[in-house]
């Protein structure tokens, strides 16, 4: 088994403490007798807390000071360095530093395999059995708890004491053997914890309650002894590692934990751990390191440093190489493994990397200005105190760290700063102290079961706040040539100097504590690295130590150093007490670790506000949209309201229009006079009555500016018919209003017994038409002759050529010329029959008003006996000369009466007879003009038709191109009533 595994074996005093480098211990104070404790130590010149005496022969619970204070125990120490150093009784270093006297674990008490503490102190004085040598002589192993040391020789013993970091303080045996086979060799270490030791430790409870529950102070000293770690390291001489087993004087068995020295004041030293040569860092990082880790992880405070003399591999061990990584880097391959196995909390690791040159105390992750040293342009960082925190450097970096990469980055770059110069014994000698603070702060994760309280960022617990100080200590040394070497060498030599004061005074302190209450003042404050170093030293923290020696014979024998190293060892083994505890759980930002640094805590909170902030902007943001979706909505829906609208407005104005031109159509067919049983109306009849009104005007002009411009209304009365009826309103129409009669007497229209108003009306309107329809003619005309003109006169054979060249169009114009012709002789019968209605009625009114005798007429007429009008008024007898109206005669108007049927009014009736005759004639002539013009024909009955071909004419009126006017009201076709026989 192990060496770890073995249970304490008494110590033996040294007798003759090697000397060397190391400044003496300061001159121990006479010790003073305590009235209530008598201290037999008293009576001894040497200070007996440095002595560790043999334990109690009967395992007990008694605390290591009850243990190490009782008499016989003392008198043996006292006799064993009486006997051994009678040249030296009132030396002031301490005599006995021995680790293998830490008290038994109690449960181990009925052990039988623990040897007795009272019979492993078998070495006494100088009548020693083994002598000088015994027991580590060649070949010989010494065995545990009966190792002797006599003489000049010492022998020190670990004590394997249930703690913290050996993984038995509850006694579950999780013993954690520095030769664990499941411990990784350090060049293929994973970063898996299954790659690293059992840490099944973490199973323990909190030591301090636990022991305080076994009952007593004994019990709770043992474990607290338990909380630090000594280990010494042998440098390989060569540097392909290889060492003799044996060094001359010395001899290592790493097996036992034991160096011996078998020189002059010779004696053997046990630790916790002895790594030979052949060890690797990582063995060393798995024995040394590796519990005391996971404690931090846990909630523990952590100290890891390595002493030795320059040269002999601090830096190796604690750095170590690419292919042999050291404690550090293994460290946080493991920090990060355990969180990983812990997935039950939440960890913030942040990191801190100083270093104490020449007393002053620089930042190694400032990065300082490039070409300058890391001390230029850095603020001076001090070290302040406080009741949580402890001891800390102010203003320090520190860098939060989210991988293990990351980590050893930043170290790396650290590492980079850190001061280092050739030595006598190294050449790249780290010339300062350097301190990695690695704070880890943890806590339980919210039960995934509570979502609500995850996204609030609840926590059950509080943050837990740890520190693992992982520090590399310059070397002793001896005095240098160099002048900045002695300078530094000093600095580095007074600082460990007081280092080993403190350690040494903790002893004191303890005792002094143990018998008085009273604490004895350790010189914290007379280096940087013991003030920084007060938390560990004083107890509140897990502490691995780790010395490093070479061990070299002959000449250049650092001989003194190394015992020195060794003895330092030792006593920080025998002197430091921790009763590290779990950090308490800081609840929010104000409390625990601090307050404020707890940034696990502030995170949290930050993170959960920055979340709510977030919520918050999200709905904020959710309502900006909803409210802009909505905006853009109503402008579509408004946009498309104000399409609809206007493809309404579009559609009934092209309805409008639509029915205008229906009203039109309707009106003009209407104004054919043909009604439904294709008889013909008087209104047709009339269309084709020729007027012989010489004097009447042209209404096309003034009918095409009242159709053209003011539409057809029927509130509104065209101006032709205006024009004609201003100076003669129409009998029949008083006021010259027939509105409403006219839609009244729509029937009787059609019937041909429409008023003699509203036939003028409709052939107004159709006269517009066709007026319209005429000068869009003449327009289209005139541009075409004038194209043609321009084209004609762009040469001298254009003339002829185009003309040639384009007998279309002039066909075309011929065509075009004809048509105008033909419209314009439509347009003339048409005034002409206005006129000869027009003067028929003024005939029939003329009658109407002169006589009144010709009621018998009228009387014939009503029988039918007398072609009549059916709304004309009575004609008057007037047989006076022929009047204005007598021009013309209505057909409405009665026809003149058979002279027979007169009343002997010879001369009325001659007149009228020739009235008659005049219209008869009137219209004859217009019948045979048009005859004769080709217009009209005569049927076999003697009617007349209208010859033109309109189908013909719209469809070549449709051929030329873009000229496509509404086609002109067709003159009707019905047959004309024959004029009467003369
Ligand atoms: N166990 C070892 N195995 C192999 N080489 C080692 C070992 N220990 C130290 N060395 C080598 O010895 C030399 C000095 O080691 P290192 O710098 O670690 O010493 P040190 O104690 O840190 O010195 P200083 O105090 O001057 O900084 C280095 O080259 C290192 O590689």
């Amino acid at each position: 088994m192990a060496s770890t595994s073995t249970l304490p074996t008494p110590a033996r005093p040294v007798t003759n403490p090697p000397t060397g480098s190391l400044p003496p211990i300061p001159t121990p104070k006479p010790r003073r007798s305590l009235p209530a404790a008598p201290d037999t130590r008293s009576a001894s010149p040497y200070r007996p807390s440095g002595l560790r005496t043999p334990s109690s022969p009967k395992p007990s619970l008694r605390s290591p000071l009850s243990s190490s204070n009782s008499t016989s125990n003392l008198s043996t120490v006292r006799s064993a360095s009486n006997g051994r150093t009678p040249s030296s009784p009132d030396k002031s270093l301490r005599r006995t530093i021995s680790i293998a006297s830490f008290p038994q674990p109690p449960k181990a008490a009925g052990s039988s395999n623990r040897p007795s503490t009272a019979s492993s102190v078998t070495g006494v004085p100088a009548s020693g059995s083994t002598g000088s040598g015994t027991g580590t002589g060649s070949g010989s192993k010494p065995k545990r708890g009966s190792r002797l040391s006599t003489g000049t020789t010492s022998s020190y013993r670990s004590s394997k004491t249930p703690s913290l970091l050996n993984g038995s303080a509850d006694g579950k045996s999780i013993l954690a053997d520095a030769r664990d086979p499941e411990a990784s060799p350090g060049h293929s270490r994973s970063s898996s914890a299954q790659g690293s030791c059992s840490t099944s430790a973490t199973t323990f409870d909190d030591v301090d309650d636990a022991s305080t529950a076994k009952g007593g102070e004994g019990g709770s000293k043992k474990e607290m002894k338990g909380n630090v770690i000594v280990s010494v390291r042998v440098r390989p001489d060569a540097p392909n590692g290889e060492t003799a087993r044996t060094h001359g004087e010395w001899s290592v068995e790493g097996r036992q934990s034991l160096v011996s020295y078998r020189g002059k004041e010779g004696g053997d030293y046990y630790y916790d751990n002895v790594f030979t040569s052949h060890e690797n860092n990582a063995k060393v990082y798995d024995s040394a390191a590796k519990r005391l880790v996971r404690r931090v992880m846990e909630g523990y405070h952590g100290t890891v440093f390595a002493y030795g003399m320059t040269g002999t591999g601090k830096t190796f061990s604690m750095q170590g190489t690419a292919t042999s990584p050291g404690v550090i880097p293994l460290a946080i391959t493991d920090i990060f493994s355990f969180i990983r196995e812990t997935p039950h909390r939440e960890f913030l690791l942040r990191v801190s990397y100083l270093e104490i040159y020449n007393e002053k105390i620089h930042d190694l992750l400032s990065a300082p200005a490039a070409g300058s040293g890391p001390a230029a342009q850095q603020e001076e960082i001090k070290l302040r105190e406080d009741s949580k925190r402890g001891v800390y450097a102010t203003p320090l970096k520190e860098e939060i760290v989210q991988s293990p990469t990351q980590l050893l980055r930043v170290i790396a770059r650290g590492d980079h700063s850190r001061r280092t110069s050739s030595t006598q014994f190294n050449s790249r000698s780290s010339r300062s102290h350097a301190v990695v603070q690695i704070v880890v702060e943890s806590r339980e994760r919210v039960p995934s079961n509570n979502a609500q309280d995850k996204r609030a960022g609840i926590a059950p617990g509080g943050v837990r706040v740890s520190t693992l100080s992982l520090i590399d200590l310059a070397g002793s040394e001896r005095a240098a040539d160099d002048k900045e070497r002695r300078t530094e060498g000093a600095h580095i030599n007074k600082s460990l100097l007081t280092l080993g004061n403190i350690i040494s005074g903790l002893s004191d302190s303890k005792e002094k504590q143990a018998s008085s209450g009273d604490g004895r003042h350790l010189p914290y404050r007379d280096s940087k690295l013991t003030r920084l170093l007060q938390p560990a030293l004083s107890g509140n923290s897990l502490v691995s130590i780790l010395c490093t020696v070479q061990l070299v014979s002959g000449v250049n024998a650092n001989t003194g150093e190394t015992l020195n190293t060794l003895k330092f060892a030792a006593r920080a083994k025998n002197n430091i007490v921790s009763h590290a505890k779990k950090a308490e759980e800081a609840y929010g930002a104000g409390g625990g670790d601090s307050g404020s640094r707890v940034l696990l805590e502030r995170y949290r909170m930050e993170i959960s506000a920055l979340r709510g902030q977030l919520d918050t902007q999200a709905k904020a943001q959710a309502e900006k949209e909803l409210k802009w979706d909505e905006q853009q909505f109503e402008k579509e829906a408004h946009a498309r309201h104000e399409e609809q609208v206007l493809e309404m407005q579009l559609a009934r104005t092209a309805l409008k229009e639509r029915i205008e031109h229906l009203n039109r159509l309707i009106l003009s067919s209407k104004s054919t006079g043909v009604n439904n049983h294709g008889s013909m109306s008087a209104l047709g009849r009339l269309s084709r009555m020729s007027s012989i009104d010489n004097g009447t005007r042209s209404l096309r002009s003034s009918a095409s500016q009242s159709t053209l411009g003011a539409g057809y209304s029927h509130s509104m009365r065209p101006i032709s018919f205006m024009s004609v009826t201003s100076n003669d309103p129409m009998p029949g129409f008083p006021g010259g209003s027939f509105g409403h009669e006219e839609e009244d007497d729509m029937g009787e229209f059609g019937d041909g017994k429409a008023s003699l108003q509203r036939q003028v009306t409709a052939l107004q309107a159709d006269l517009g038409d066709k007026n319209r329809y005429i000068s869009t003619l003449e327009r289209r005309l005139l541009q075409a002759r004038r194209s043609s003109h321009s084209r004609m006169s762009v040469g001298v054979k254009s003339t002829t050529s185009t003309i040639a060249e384009h007998p279309d169009s002039s066909a075309l114009l011929r065509e075009k010329d004809m048509e105008i012709n033909e419209l314009r002789i439509q347009l003339d019968d048409k005034d002409r029959m206005l006129a000869a209605l027009r003067s028929a009625a003024r005939h029939r009114d003329l009658a109407a008003i002169t006589g009144d005798a010709q009621s018998p007429d009228l009387a014939l007429a009503a029988k039918g006996e007398i072609p009549t009008a059916p709304n004309s008024p009575p004609t008057t007898s007037h047989g006076s000369g022929p009047t204005p109206m007598d021009k013309g005669a209505s057909p409405m108007a009665p026809p003149p009466l058979p002279a027979h049927l007169r009343n002997g009014d010879g001369e009325g009736e001659r007149d009228r007879k020739r009235n008659m005759d005049e219209v008869s004639k009137m219209l004859d002539e217009m019948i045979q003009g048009r005859v004769e013009g080709g217009h009209l024909e005569r049927d076999s009955l003697g009617a007349v038709k209208n010859t033109v071909d309109f189908s013909r004419r719209v469809s070549t009126s449709a051929e030329v191109r873009g000229l496509k006017p509404s086609p002109p009201t067709p003159v009707p076709t019905a047959p004309l009533p024959a004029s009467p026989p003369k």
